[in-house]
């Protein structure tokens, strides 16, 4: 039901006109953007882009110079403090202590939130994990995964409404990002808003929503199903034998736009529709390799996207006297 802004039931996060200076620097620029209970809502761009600053304003974590909006039905200038209290918040980097024990680092984190039921809770947390055997066992001496699913229930152990992923996957094992994202949807089905800051392909496929960011500004948002048509991008998919210098010679062709390797299959992608397609009409009549026509997926569309972006810590942000 729709009660006015930032108020209806199914939204966890309502923003409009949020903007950020830092010094001179208008680092995000007007930002708007509506986010469902539930959704895992992936932010990409260049380094630089305002991505941590965007988000951070959006749960009440950094005051904004302009703009307003609602967390969680909580005004995100006015009652940060309680929106922080249902935040959970995981950094790339393990930020749990080593030579504490798995038990002594989630009671520590319980502690900070001043939960009733504490050791209870710590015990859960530990047989939730699956480590009810070794939960006298010092975090440092974890193998990468399982560090980070204790870092994932160290954030959860307050039962936050909202998450806070920063390159939640960087640095683990294939088996670990699959496991990790399996917990991360299980969390979205209960109702767990995921926003996640990424610069990885396999990170951002695994969100239902992308927002694309560069230079302070949202240029693209929308389901994740959804972005490749909002770029425009149109992709063939070609197939033949030695695949290797047609790429090559590929790479060089400006009709071309992107090509991309995948396993036996080069990914030929751009947004000038008529040129792609005589391009390979041309290939067609003259080569030995098939050119189909496929819809442009969202892989295609997180490399064309992080390919043109170059990193935005320079002079192009807008300067505010
Ligand atoms: N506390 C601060 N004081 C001054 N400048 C800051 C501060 N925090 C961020 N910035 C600057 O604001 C800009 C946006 O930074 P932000 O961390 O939001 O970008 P990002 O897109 O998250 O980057 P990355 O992908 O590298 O994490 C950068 O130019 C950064 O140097």
């Amino acid at each position: 039901m729709e009660t006015g802004f930032g108020h209806a039931d199914d939204i966890a996060i309502s923003v409009r006109g949020l903007t950020k200076i830092f010094g001179t620097r208008k680092v995000v620029d007007g930002f708007d953007m509506e986010v469902k209970k539930g959704a895992i809502y992936g932010f990409l761009g260049p380094n630089g882009s305002g991505k941590t600053t965007t988000i951070r304003m959006m749960c009440g974590l950094l005051t904004p110079d302009a703009g307003e909006g609602h967390c969680l039905g909580l005004d995100i200038v006015k009652q940060s403090r309680e929106i922080k209290k249902r935040v959970g918040y995981m950094t790339q980097k393990f930020s749990l202590y080593e030579d504490l024990t798995i038990a002594e680092n989630l009671d520590f984190v319980a502690r900070m939130f001043d939960m009733p039921n504490r050791k209870q809770q710590v015990l859960d947390a530990v047989r939730d994990l699956g480590l009810e055997g070794r939960a006298h066992q010092l975090a440092g001496t974890l193998s990468g995964g399982w560090k980070q699913r204790l870092a994932l229930a160290a954030c959860m152990i307050h039962a936050p409404d909202l998450l806070l992923l920063d390159e939640p996957t960087a640095g683990v094992d294939p088996k670990a990002r699959r496991d990790f994202w399996d917990e991360i949807r299980r969390l979205s089905a209960k109702g767990v808003t995921v926003l996640v800051s990424t610069h990885y392909m396999d990170e951002a496929v695994q969100c239902d929503h992308i927002a694309y960011i560069a230079y302070g500004k949202k240029l693209i948002d929308g389901a994740a199903s959804e972005i490749p048509g909002q770029i425009g991008l149109h992709t063939f998919v070609v197939t033949g034998p030695d695949l290797t210098p047609l790429e090559e010679r590929l790479k060089q062709d400006a009709a071309a736009g992107q090509v991309i390797r995948f396993g036996a299959e080069l990914h030929v992608s751009g947004t000038d529709k008529a040129a792609l397609e005589a391009l390979a009409k041309r290939e067609t009549a003259h080569g030995s390799h098939e050119w189909r026509a496929k819809k442009a997926g969202l892989e295609e569309a997180f490399i064309y996207l992080m390919a043109g972006a170059r990193d935005n810590f320079g002079a192009e942000l807008e300067v505010v006297s």
